[in-house]
């Protein structure tokens, strides 16, 4: 794979179930993205959208193809080769937030980095915590935040550990339009920053116009892969 592509996916499929019950929603997806790109993939409902994003965020594993991420063979890994692929180089912000609910927004921030190894978790949390506009929430718990609050909660979360991928579904969703460009905001700060990848999934066209490329699924597959000089020459 050459030094620039952090995720080359080829010929993925992705089953639930068996027998007359098996549903296909990966049905040979193959996606090359490069170094600091930033992606963002479009389509309907149950088009498949979150379904790669999980298998190229090392959440799932792929049922055939090959995945590899930042050199790291996804395919041939199991459950915690995965989880030790992503700790410290992917940061995943969920539709459904996943913070645990027995721990602060301060600890849900800092016990990644903990894990990560990195130095001074709890000030580092506290600090991306105040980006998010978060600073006066610090000690709540994830049932005394609001959902928006819970995203943004999510979104430090997963930048934090400044990783090199950043996996985002719909991260504005629950946010009001004043606290998403906000949120959205930091996220194209950081990834300037950092110059990490970015992989996205959006309905929102105004967002998906921010990133460099565009992807759209339907039924499981890509069925256009367009970058941002064709995306400026379609809208003039
Ligand atoms: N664990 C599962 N078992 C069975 N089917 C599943 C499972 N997870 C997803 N699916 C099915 O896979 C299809 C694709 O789902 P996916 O969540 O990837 O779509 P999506 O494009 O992200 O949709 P949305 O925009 O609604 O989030 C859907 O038909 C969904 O019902």
């Amino acid at each position: 794979m050459p030094a620039n592509i952090v995720i080359d996916a080829r010929d993925v499929t992705l089953r639930f179930g068996s027998g007359s019950a098996a549903v296909e929603v990966l049905r040979g997806v193959s996606l090359a993205v490069g170094a600091g790109e930033r992606l963002a993939i479009l389509g309907p409902s149950g088009s498949g959208k979150s379904s790669l994003m999980a298998v190229l965020a090392g959440l799932e594993k792929a049922s055939s193809g090959q995945v590899m991420v930042a050199g790291a063979d996804f395919s041939a890994l199991d459950e915690d080769g995965l989880a030790r692929a992503r700790r410290g180089r992917i940061g995943i912000v969920l539709q459904a937030f996943h913070l645990i609910p027995t721990m602060t927004a301060v600890e849900n921030v800092a016990v990644p980095l903990e894990l990560a190894g990195i130095a001074e978790p709890q000030a580092k949390a506290k600090a991306e915590l105040e980006a998010v506009g978060l600073g006066h929430r610090l000690d709540h718990y994830p049932t005394q935040l609001s959902g928006g609050e819970q995203q943004r909660v999510g979104l430090a979360r997963a930048i934090a550990a400044r990783p090199a991928l950043i996996f985002a579904d719909e991260p504005t969703g629950n946010l009001d339009e004043a606290t998403g460009e906000a949120v959205v905001a930091l996220l194209f700060y950081r990834l300037r920053e950092t110059g990490a990848t970015l992989v996205l999934i959006t309905h929102d066209a105004g967002l998906a116009a921010q990133c460099d490329r565009v992807i759209e699924m339907k039924d499981g597959h890509i069925i256009s892969d367009r970058r941002h000089a064709e995306l400026n020459a379609v809208a003039e």
